[in-house]
């Protein structure tokens, strides 16, 4: 399988930090978090080793499959039910390892689940939703990592129609952290598009007890 193809434009490999100004959140994107040799090599690992699977969620009494592929690894090996499916967490690989300690270096926190997308094409998606449940929206520390195409990551703010939606385009190697209440006051989202573009798989390293 071919590495993905990083465009001319990214051949800079320079760390870019960029903190967004948004009411009642904390987003600080990193772009070339992970060098272009590390992404490369960690896309076409994750790509091939991870045991991904096809969950899915009833609507109106039927069975439909969740536009992408998933996969939820962590501290300990244990049956998990996230969606309809029953599934399994896996225990940390060392791919997953590497990227957490290299997240941790940044963040002081201990990360104790991943969950793993695979956006084959720009037919799967992922809607606006929150991460978290009850009060751990209020504090919460998302680690997001991107490998492949670039895709738009939205952010829209729960209630106040006065702020715009913002774009964020999450690229190859980048890292992007949502910290404090930002769960509680925005919600993101994946969208659908009609462009061919490359697959795409983001991981999110949470803490979840
Ligand atoms: O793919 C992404 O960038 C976001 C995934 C996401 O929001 C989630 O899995 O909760
Ligand atoms: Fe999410």
């Amino acid at each position: 399988m071919k590495a993905f193809n990083q465009p001319d434009l990214f051949s800079t490999e320079e760390v870019r930090k960029t903190v967004y100004d948004l009411p009642g959140a904390d987003v600080i994107l990193f772009e070339n978090f992970l060098s272009i040799e590390e992404s490369n090599t960690l896309y076409k690992s994750l790509l091939e080793n991870t045991p991904w699977q096809q969950e899915q969620i009833i609507i109106h009494g039927k069975l439909i499959d969740y536009p992408r592929l998933t996969a939820w690894f962590g501290d300990v090996e244990k049956d998990i039910t996230y969606t309809e499916t029953k599934s399994k967490m896996h225990l940390w690989n060392a791919d997953l390892l590497f990227i957490k300690n290299r997240i941790e270096k940044e963040v002081d926190i201990k990360f104790t689940r991943c969950l793993l997308n695979y956006y084959r094409d720009g037919k799967d998606s992922v809607d606006w939703h929150q991460d978290c449940k009850g009060e751990q929206r209020k504090n919460s520390v998302i680690a997001s990592v991107t490998f492949g195409a670039t895709r738009p990551f939205q952010l829209k703010h729960v209630s106040r129609k006065d702020l715009n939606r913002v774009d964020i385009p999450l690229a190859h190697g980048s890292l992007l952290l949502m910290q404090a209440a930002t769960q509680q006051h925005w919600k993101h989202k994946i969208p659908k598009t009609q462009k061919p573009i490359q697959p795409r798989i983001n991981l999110t390293f949470r803490w979840i007890n």
